[in-house]
């Protein structure tokens, strides 16, 4: 990560009963998820980012623009700071059609914005609102608006992108329909995405890069696949230890709907709903009880997946009767295992051995 091409944030900010103090080193594209429980401080911090905690303290750098430097009294008033904020309701004008809204976002544009600029065709295409521009907020969904909020934030040309729970108002289906709006925006943008959020399935779907927030403290901050791989989280923040893998799909066999996945270090073998097209890429997601240990390559089993691996790592589980085990699958790709203290030491686990990993469940979050 180049300095010019991140975000550095040392901030603090005092409030009676609650301080925030979080030094973090983000990458300067990409969604960075802040997860943590209600009260932990997502929303102080993406305030503070913004310039609207007047209480903030520290340094505060966005690709190479300096919006606070306490040391040098140097601070950037809120709107001066080229940034976007999408809040959990979509703040749009009522009054204003669906076009005049974002009219007012691209007038909002610097004369000369530092990032290339998205015109309105560009967003209504990229976010699936082109049919809803005469369209008045109050005749939208819930979805609708903030598609439409979300583009009119990005229509200012802005350096960075604040996004507080976009989707907590909304009802499941809403949400299934907006999150692919966001995975195509996450892959079109050029700026960094703050993304606040307190939902591990949003989170781990979306992140490229993950800060565990508690009790105004960074509990955990790096790239999501590498950060959730390692079983020293603190608990309390998903349900289960898990992995995420990136890969793609390279193989597709119509008849048992099966799809096979490369990613870095191995293959895994998935049942698919519908067809897959080779090249595409998926996210998936293996939580640690889902994979148990053989020392051999397992015959005659139903589970289809079964992947030469190493350990590397062990630590004792919450519950007294487990351990975790890190697995390397090879290139650097990490598969944890929740398995029984019994079967540990029945089998003589420890780390350096090779084993055969059985994976019995994959979601498939893309
Ligand atoms: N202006 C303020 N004065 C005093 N306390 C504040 C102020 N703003 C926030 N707090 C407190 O700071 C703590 C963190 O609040 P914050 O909204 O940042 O948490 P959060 O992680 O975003 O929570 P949630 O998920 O519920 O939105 C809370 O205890 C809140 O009451």
């Amino acid at each position: 990560m180049s300095a010019a091409a991140s975000i550095h944030a040392r901030i603090r900010v005092a409030h009676p009963g609650f301080t925030l103090d979080v030094d973090l080193a983000l990458p300067g594209r990409g969604v960075t998820a802040l997860f943590g429980h209600s009260g932990s401080g997502k929303t102080t911090c993406l305030r503070a980012f913004a310039g609207l905690e007047p209480a903030a303290s520290g340094f505060l750098s966005v690709n190479g623009e300096t919006w606070l430097d306490s040391g040098r009294r140097h601070r950037v008033p809120v709107h001066r700071r080229a940034l976007g904020y999408v809040f959990q309701e979509a703040s749009l004008f009522p009054h204003l059609s669906v076009y005049q809204n974002l009219e007012y976002g691209r007038r909002r544009r610097p004369p000369a914005p530092a990032a290339p600029s998205a015109d309105i065709a560009d967003l209504t295409g990229l976010l699936g609102i082109g049919h809803l521009l005469d369209r008045r907020p109050q005749t939208l969904s819930g979805g609708e608006r903030q598609r439409v909020a979300i583009a009119r934030a990005l229509l200012a040309s802005p350096r960075l992108l604040l996004m507080d729970e976009p989707l907590a108002a909304l009802d499941h289906a809403r949400k299934a329909e907006i999150l692919p709006y966001l995975e195509r925006l996450r892959d079109a943008l050029d700026i960094p995405v703050i993304y606040v959020s307190h939902s591990p399935d949003e989170v781990i779907r979306l992140a490229d890069h993950l800060v565990l927030l508690s009790g105004g403290r960074v509990a955990a901050s790096g790239p999501l696949a590498s950060t959730l791989a390692r079983l020293d989280l603190p608990p309390g923040f998903f349900d289960d230890a898990s992995v995420v893998i990136d890969g793609t799909v390279v193989a597709h066999d119509p008849d048992y709907h099966f799809s096979t996945v490369a990613f870095p270090g191995g293959e895994l073998r998935i049942t698919r709903p519908s067809p897959d097209v080779p090249g595409r890429a998926l996210r998936i997601r293996i939580k640690a009880g889902d994979v148990s240990l053989a020392l051999q390559p397992p015959d005659g089993t139903t589970i289809a997946n079964s992947l030469p691996a190493r350990i590397v790592e062990q630590i004792p589980a919450a519950d007294p009767g487990h351990v975790l085990l890190s697995l390397d699958l090879g290139a650097g790709t990490r598969l944890s295992a929740r398995i029984t203290r019994h079967s540990r030491d029945r089998l003589g686990l420890a780390p350096g051995r090779q084993v055969w990993a059985q994976v019995k469940a994959v979601a498939v979050l893309v």
